[in-house]
C-alpha cells in the first residue's frame, strides 16, 4: 500500500512499529491509543493497577508529543513497512543520495524481523534490506543494458557489528576492525595492520562486496548473517549488545577498481613516510648533544652537520608516492563527476540498533537490571552513551548547527559519513515495541527515547 498524502515527510521521521502478542497462556495486553494530528500521531500508553483500574494508585500512563510519522499496527506486515517508508525514497536513492533506516526496541520486539526478515522468500515477511535491494536492482538492471562492462551497475555490499568500541566485519570472518579519524578528516574502519613484502603496510577497510544479481546479493548477506549468530547459545541477548550496520550502495566495476587502487597506493605510501620520518629523526638525533649546563639540556653537535640532502632526498620520494595517492583519489571522485548515471554512489543504510533495555537517559548505567556482569554493565554504558550520541547528532543536525558531535561516540563516527551524506537523503527510525504488560517499562523506555529522537529531528 503507498503511502497516504497526509504522511509527513521530514529530514527525520520517527515511525512506531507495534509486534503481535506472543502466543504466551497468560500474556496480558497494556492499553494504547494513537492520535492523528497536524504534526504527527501521539501515542498514548498505560498499564492497569493490579485490580484492572486504569485510574488507581497503582495505574501507569504516559502520552507522548505529536511527533510520530505513523504507527504500524501488529496486523501491518514487512511489506507494509517497506512500502510506507523505504520505497517513497528511491528517487532520492537513484539520485546518489543516502538515507538512513534505524530499527529501535528492546530485545524480542521485532527489529532483526524488520530489517532483515526471518522468512527471505515470503514478498510479504521479507525484511526492509533486502526488500530494497530488490527494488534497487529492479531499477538499475533497466540501467544496464547498454552499458560499457566497467560502466555496469551492481550493488555493493557492506555489513557490520559495532560493539562497544570495535566494528566486526560479517563479510570477512568477524574480523574486528577499529574505527578512527584519519588525517584526512575522514572516520577509517579497519582491521588489523599486515605487513606485505617489501615492508608495504596494508590496513584492510571493512570489505565491501559487489554483487550483480539480487539472487548473489542474498546469498551473501544470509552467510554475513549465520556469522552474528556464531558461538552464542543465547542469540538474543548477544545481537540486542550490537549495533548492526548493513550498507547497500550502488557502485560499478570502475569504481570499486578505483577505491581498490587507493587502498593499494596507501600501503605503498606507508613504508615511505616512516622511511622519511626515521631519515629526519636520525639526522636530528646526530646534530645535537647532550649537555645539562645549557637551558634545554641540548647544544648543536659541533662535529656534525645534518644532512639535508638526505631528508630532501627521501621526503621528496615520500612526495612522489603522497602524490600517486591523490592521483588514485581523483580517480574515484573523477568517477562519480563524468558517470553517466547520476545514482553511482547512492546508498540505504539499515542499522539493528542495541536493545533498548541498555539505555536509560537519566543515568550512565544501564537499564537492563543489576543481574548483568560487570562486561554487561561496561558494555551498556557504551551502548548508553552511543545512543545518547545519535540523539544530539540528530539534534545539531536538524538545528544547523556548524559542530555535528559525531565523534562522542564509536556509532556516530562510523555513521558519520552517512549522516553527511544524507544533505537532501532521508533518515527514519523506526521504534519496535511489544504490546505485553510485562514489557510495559521496556515500551515506554523504547517510545521516550524515540520521541526525544522525533523532537531532536524537527519531526
Ligand atoms: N511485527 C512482527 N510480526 C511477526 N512476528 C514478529 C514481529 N516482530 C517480532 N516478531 C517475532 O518475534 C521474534 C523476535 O523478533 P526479533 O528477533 O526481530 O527481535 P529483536 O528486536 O531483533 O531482538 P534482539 O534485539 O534480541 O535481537 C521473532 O521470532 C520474530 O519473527
Amino acid at each position: 500500500m503507498p503511502p497516504k498524502k497526509s504522511q509527513k515527510l521530514t529530514p527525520f521521521n520517527v515511525y512506531i512499529r507495534w509486534r503481535p502478542l506472543p502466543e504466551e497462556p497468560g500474556a496480558t495486553e497494556i492499553q494504547k491509543t494513537q492520535k492523528p494530528g497536524d504534526e504527527g500521531h501521539l501515542v498514548s500508553l498505560s498499564l492497569p493497577d493490579a485490580s484492572g483500574s486504569s485510574t488507581g494508585r497503582g495505574a501507569r500512563s504516559w502520552t507522548s508529543a505529536p511527533s510520530f510519522a505513523k504507527v504500524f499496527e501488529a496486523d501491518d506486515n514487512n511489506r507494509s513497512v517497506y512500502d510506507n517508508v523505504v520505497s517513497q525514497t528511491f528517487p532520492r536513492i537513484m539520485a546518489g543520495k543516502t538515507c538512513n533506516f534505524f530499527a529501535y526496541g528492546h530485545t524480542g520486539s521485532g527489529k532483526t524481523h524488520t530489517i532483515v526478515g526471518y522468512d527471505h522468500e515470503d514478498p510479504q515477511q521479507v525484511g526492509l534490506c533486502l526488500s530494497a535491494a530488490k527494488e534497487l536492482f529492479q531499477n538499475i538492471e533497466g540501467l544496464n543494458g547498454s552499458a560499457e562492462p566497467d560502466q555496469k551497475l551492481a550493488v555493493g555490499l557492506r555489513m557490520y557489528e559495532v560493539r562497544k568500541k570495535s566494528a566486526f566485519d560479517l563479510l570477512n570472518g568477524h574480523t574486528e576492525c577499529f574505527v578512527r579519524e584519519g588525517q584526512d578528516g575522514k572516520v577509517h574502519i579497519r582491521g588489523e595492520t599486515e605487513t606485505l613484502e617489501g615492508g608495504k603496510v596494508r590496513v584492510k577497510p571493512i570489505l565491501v562486496v559487489p554483487c550483480w544479481s539480487f539472487e548473489e546479493l542474498r546469498t551473501v548477506l544470509e552467510k554475513g548473517l549465520d556469522l552474528r549468530a556464531t558461538g552464542t547459545s543465547t542469540v538474543h541477548d548477544k545481537s540486542s549488545r550490537t549495533h548492526a550496520v548493513f550498507e547497500l550502495e550502488i557502485v560499478n566495476k570502475a569504481l570499486v577498481e578505483a577505491r581498490d587502487a587507493v587502498i593499494e597506493r596507501q600501503a605503498e605510501l606507508v613504508p615511505h613516510g616512516k622511511f622519511a620520518t626515521d631519515v629526519y629523526l636520525e639526522e636530528n638525533t646526530k646534530a645535537y648533544i647532550s649537555n645539562p649546563d645549557v637551558r634545554g639540556g641540548y647544544m648543536v653537535n659541533p662535529d656534525y652537520t645534518i644532512n639535508q640532502g638526505r631528508i630532501d632526498a627521501a621526503e621528496a620520494i615520500k612526495r612522489e608516492y603522497e602524490e600517486r595517492l591523490e592521483l588514485a583519489e581523483a580517480k574515484v571522485q573523477e568517477i562519480f563527476a563524468t558517470s553517466q548515471h547520476p545514482c553511482l554512489g547512492g546508498k540505504f543504510v539499515f542499522v539493528d540498533l542495541a536493545g533498548s533495555e541498555y539505555y536509560d537517559q537519566k543515568s550512565s548505567t544501564s537499564a537492563a537490571g543489576s543481574k548483568q556482569t560487570a562486561e554487561e554493565k561496561q558494555e551498556g554504558r557504551q551502548i548508553n552513551s552511543d545512543l545518547f550520541a545519535l540523539k544530539e547528532v540528530i539534534r545539531a543536525r536538524s538545528s544547523n548547527q556548524t559542530r555535528i558531535p559525531f565523534r562522542s561516540s564509536p556509532l556516530t563516527m562510523v555513521l558519520r559519513e552517512h549522516f553527511l551524506g544524507s544533505e537532501d537523503g532521508f533518515s527514519a527510525m523506526i521504534l519496535t515495541v511489544s504490546p505485553t504488560a510485562d514489557q510495559y517499562a521496556a515500551t515506554m523506555n523504547t517510545v521516550k527515547y524515540g520521541n526525544l529522537v522525533a523532537m531532536a529531528g524537527g519531526s
